[in-house]
């Protein structure tokens, strides 16, 4: 019987066990600039089966918020390559988010002050992290985005694409597209927030252009072996909502079949929250997910997300379902996770006050086991 433990192939690597850990937004790279608190922090948890790293702006225009990394400036490249020289010296694995925001973003963060973009004019009732006069960090309401005009569209692909590139030219194994919690990516595809007329709305093959646009470019780019993408079909982050989410995210990946990719991320439930929460009048139904994708040849490993502990995440490899699963909250408070389900030790509890912002209180100086 398969367990957390056992390797597992994913793309052209071999990792060491299914437990990864899920993209974090810590709000530590001030300037958009990785540093070395970031390489001591990752490093620490280089035992993960698969590292995925903070959410990371493609360009200034996806930044929605302040002090996440970028990877859009030579210098930030220039610091993910020590993280992930740092990794790969530790033993360890590491994928990068590909991030755009959309309209979760504030005008202090845009270029020039502009209006964060969208596929349409429908501001999200959603907070974001800015910095103040004073220097202190705090979360405050997402401004008022503007509609992309369809002659854009096109640009922020190349983005995605150009980005994939410097990724992995600056040391990453693998790049994970960031399609869920209400994102641009996930702005396109839900009818809550898509409200366009043309080619990109109405439709569900419409909504979902976008996305297989990026997944096509990025994956061409660097190889599908390389590339894994994260969907959240039930989330309300951020302001997110679609009333059908079944046949829409289904299609989805059933489209993504085609591009031979190394991994599917799935966020099951309320990001962070409820795994039963649903959107629409109907519960999500999980491995009928899953079966469209396998259904149509997609060989992608599975990973599953979203409030798993040990006996869960267990049954859910055990079973056949997940592939693998990863932990968020667990990985910022233990960065020994790995042997402590290996063991059944006990977890350290995360610090919700430190969870973004700061230095090394909350991010990395939590004890690991003797
Ligand atoms: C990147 C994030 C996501 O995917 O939701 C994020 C951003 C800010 C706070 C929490 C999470």
């Amino acid at each position: 019987m398969t367990t957390l433990f056992d390797p597992i192939q994913l793309g052209d690597m071999l990792l060491p066990n299914r437990i990864a850990m899920a993209p974090l937004t810590r709000n530590r790279s001030p300037g958009a600039i990785p540093n070395d608190l970031n390489v001591t922090y990752y490093v620490q948890r280089a035992t993960a089966g698969l590292l995925i790293s903070e959410g990371t702006a493609i360009t200034q225009q996806g930044q929605g918020y302040a002090q996440v990394p970028g990877l859009y400036k030579p210098e930030a490249l220039a610091g993910w390559r020590k993280v992930t020289d740092a990794v790969h010296e530790a033993g360890g694995h590491i994928a990068v988010q590909l991030w755009h925001v959309g309209r979760v973003s504030h005008t202090s963060l845009q270029p020039g002050g502009a209006a964060p973009v969208a596929p349409s004019a429908i501001r999200a009732r959603s907070k974001t992290y800015v910095i103040g006069e004073d220097g202190s960090g705090a979360f405050v309401d997402t401004s008022e985005p503007r509609a992309l005009e369809l002659s854009e569209i096109p640009g922020i692909v190349e983005d995605y694409r150009r980005a994939a590139r410097d990724a992995i030219d600056c040391g990453f194994d693998a790049v994970e597209i960031h399609g869920a919690n209400g994102y641009l990516i996930d702005q396109f595809l839900r009818s809550g927030t898509n409200h366009r007329t043309d080619a990109y709305g109405g439709s569900i093959e419409n909504r979902v252009r976008f996305a297989l646009e990026v997944v096509e470019a990025v994956a061409k780019e660097i190889g599908g072996n390389r590339t894994g993408i994260r969907i959240s079909p039930v989330t309300p982050a951020n302001d997110a909502s679609d009333p059908d989410p079944q046949p829409l995210f289904n299609h989805l990946v059933e489209q993504f079949a085609a591009f031979d990719l190394a991994f599917i991320h799935v966020i099951e439930g309320a990001t962070g929250g409820d795994r039963d929460f649903r959107q629409g009048d109907r519960p999500f139904d999980w491995a009928g997910l899953k079966a469209a994708y396998r259904g149509k040849g997609g060989k992608a490993v599975w990973m599953t997300n979203n409030a798993y502990d040990r006996a869960s995440a267990m049954a859910a490899v055990a079973s056949g379902y997940a592939d693998m699963v990863s932990f968020g909250r667990e990985y910022i408070a233990n960065p020994d996770l790995v042997r402590r389900l290996k063991e059944n030790a006990e977890l350290n509890t995360p610090n919700r006050a430190t969870f973004y912002g700061g230095g090394a209180e909350g991010y990395t100086d939590y004890p690991v086991l003797a």
